[in-house]
């Protein structure tokens, strides 16, 4: 099933919403035609200075006339029957059998006429102003209640659009936070931002369009149809011959249309991307005079964008001529046609019958009314058109990534994490990103429980990667990581990771108070907890100090209205009110100033004791707080001891110290 039409079957769950646009677009359709309808009494009536009554009175005088001059005429043919030549006879009979058939149905009229007339004389106007003054009343208390209607169909039809978007942004922003890590790197967030804004957005207008206007319109054009089909169906069906090509021309554009959508949303996710690195990195561009060269990179976003909507623009202004000269064509046949039929008074039409007896004025202008009235639905089914295919589009994409099958995901039967634990392994672990070359080749190492490890190396060497692993951000490719031998990818995801505690240079906060920042290291926790956490991490003295309202003070996006070791304090007493029983730290003091590190360095110290602390360094001061040290190159383990040990014999270690860790040790 296609993407719309997925997010079609969601808004069928709707139920009362559904039927509420379908009975409203019904009644819309039944009033619009029976407006247009009134032209019939106007034109055979009023116009001819009659009321109802006195006009079905002068049309039963026609229908006996006419049926005593064809009941003569029979008569006649009769005759001629009798002293015709044989070969003449086929013709005159089938004559005489036609013209039986015609007075058939003049009876039925007049029956029907003389059914009709007392009631009309009972209930209708008798002169012809006060019909008029009755059409007239009669069409504006239609079109007041058609508006009505369509107030509602509208209601109805955007509470539908807007629930299905609703529950679908929420199913969306659910598997957002499901997804693995990959597919952010992968995809990149300009392109997932605007599947969830512009995407989504063009999807519920998709379903308002397919629920409000595909249903609406349709239905008005086969009330017309009906109208139209009542006063002759034959001469219907000679107009629309050309509804096929109408038809086929139309579907070849909608390929097209699609495609083209698509496209445009695509680089739609281009310009997203674009802006939203720069506006991260708007501080870089301004340092390094970037601008010319950001507004070339954002100049070609915009062009791709402009060059596709364009292309829609081009088969959009094709539809529109394309159905009104159809439309225009189907009309002017029926003008031809009916013209003469009307004018000549004729039934049939190139030996072929087009209407049991020969059609009025009236008749003939409602018929045109009726063509007219289904002209103006089918102009607006050509808009209607194009939303579908860019709703098609969008929810190609919308569901591309709300099909994506996560893999780091809870195993079928998670085993039970172990409590008493005692040892963490690092086996054999190898992992490259996207399958692509290994960053980390056959890492054995073992921490045991409450030990505290630094890993050093030069930049890229797999460092953080590593500690990544451990929480499943990724998962090994080969090797594992065993906690007292149980496999972390056999434990539940939220088992594993709530007892782990991070804390990572970038130190990201939410747009949120303070008190709120910290206290998602453990929902829940009291003012007091998340205070004492905060004192802890040295962030209280700024925090009252320096903030205007303290601890509910909003911090910007991102944290952007605090220092970057302002952030990192508060991220730092986020994951000491989370209290782990694993914490990693990486480069979490990076940008914490000389004299605050000291008093971290005491909190941290005391914080560490007894928990298994695994934390990413290149500050060599912060190498004091490890009980041993891991040295990596090249995403291998090149040696690993205590600080001392490393330094007497670790030629590496040495110049990643470059003589700092002796000075601070
Ligand atoms: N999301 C990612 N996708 C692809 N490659 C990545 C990704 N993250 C890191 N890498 C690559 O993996 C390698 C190791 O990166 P990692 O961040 O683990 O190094 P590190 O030792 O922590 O470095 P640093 O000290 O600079 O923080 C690098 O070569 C890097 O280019």
């Amino acid at each position: 099933m296609t993407g719309f039409g997925r997010a079609v079957r969601l808004a069928l769950g709707s139920r009362g919403l559904v039927a509420g646009c379908f009975v409203t677009s019904l009644f819309v359709a039944v009033l619009w035609a029976s407006n247009l309808m009134a032209v019939w009494p106007l034109v055979d009536a009023v116009m001819r200075g009659q009321s109802v009554p006195q006009w079905l009175e002068s049309e039963a005088e026609t229908q006996r006339t006419e049926l005593a001059e064809r009941t003569q005429r029979r008569i006649e043919l009769g005759l001629q029957v009798a002293h015709a030549s044989p070969d003449q006879h086929p013709r005159l009979r089938q004559l005489i059998a036609d013209s039986k058939r015609e007075s058939g149905y003049t009876r039925e009229k007049l029956e029907w006429n003389a059914w009709v007339r007392p009631i009309a004389a009972r209930w209708l106007p008798s002169t012809p102003f006060e019909t008029l003054v009755c059409v007239c009343a009669y069409v504006m208390i239609g079109t007041l209640l058609k508006n009505l209607f369509r107030v509602l169909n509208l209601v109805c039809v955007a509470r539908l659009g807007h629930v299905t978007c609703f529950n679908l942004r929420k199913d969306y922003y659910r598997q957002l936070l499901r997804l693995d890590l990959s597919e952010f790197s992968e995809r990149g967030r300009g392109d997932l931002m605007n599947r969830c804004t512009t995407d989504l957005n063009e999807v519920g207008t998709g379903v308002q369009t397919l629920f409000g206007q595909a249903v609406r319109e349709p239905l008005k054009m086969i009330a017309c149809f009906a109208g139209a089909a009542w006063v002759s169906w034959r001469l219907l069906l000679l107009t629309i011959v050309v509804a096929p090509i109408a038809f086929f021309a139309v579907r070849a554009l909608a390929k097209s249309l699609k495609r083209a959508n698509r496209r445009a949303l695509e680089e739609l996710s281009g310009i997203f991307e674009t802006l939203t690195e720069t506006l991260s990195s708007i501080r870089l561009i301004k340092a390094f005079t970037l601008e010319s060269a950001e507004r070339a990179r954002f100049h070609d976003s915009a062009k791709a964008l402009y060059e596709r909507q364009m292309k829609i623009a081009r088969y959009n202004a094709l539809v529109s001529p394309l159905t009104e000269n159809l439309g225009i064509m189907m009309v002017m046949l029926a003008a031809l046609a009916g013209g003469f039929l009307v004018l000549n008074q004729e039934t049939h039409l190139f030996g072929v019958r087009i209407s049991e007896t020969p059609l009025t004025h009236g008749h003939m202008t409602l018929f045109f009314a009726m063509l007219i009235g289904m002209s103006d639905p089918a102009r607006r089914l050509a808009e209607v058109f194009n939303r579908l295919q860019m709703a098609s589009a969008a929810s190609d994409r919308v569901f591309e990534v709300l099909d994506r099958r996560p893999t780091i995901v809870d195993p079928p039967a998670p085993a039970s994490f172990p409590l008493k634990w005692r040892s963490l392994a690092f086996e054999q672990v190898t992992f490259g990103y996207g399958g692509g070359a290994s960053v980390l080749k056959n890492v054995d190492l073992e921490v045991r429980r409450g030990e505290r490890i630094a890993i050093v190396g030069p930049n890229g060497c797999g460092k953080s990667t590593l500690l990544s692993l451990l929480p499943r951000f990724y998962d090994t490719t080969g090797g594992a990581i065993r906690i007292d031998g149980v496999d972390v990818r056999d434990l539940r995801l939220r088992a594993l990771r709530s007892r782990i505690g991070i804390v990572s240079q970038q130190a990201h906060l939410f747009n949120t108070s303070v008190a709120e920042n910290i206290s998602f290291g453990r929902p829940g926790a009291t003012r007091e907890e998340i205070e004492a956490a905060a004192v802890q991490a040295h962030a209280d003295r700024f925090v009252l100090d320096k903030l205007e309202h303290g601890y509910d003070t909003i911090v910007g996006p991102g944290g952007s209205r605090l220092s970057g070791g302002q952030r990192q304090r508060i991220a730092l007493a986020r994951a000491i009110l989370r209290d782990p029983e694993i914490l990693i730290l990486d480069e979490a003091t990076s940008q914490i100033d000389v004299e605050s590190e000291r008093l971290i360095h005491d909190a941290l110290k005391r914080f560490t004791v007894g928990r298994t602390t695994l934390l990413i360094t290149h500050r060599p001061s912060t190498l004091t707080l490890a009980d041993r040290v891991v040295v990596m190159d090249h995403g291998v383990i090149d040696d690993i001891g205590t600080a001392d040990e490393l330094y007497a014999r670790c030629e590496l270690f040495r110049t990643l110290c470059s003589g700092g860790y002796r000075a601070s040790a």
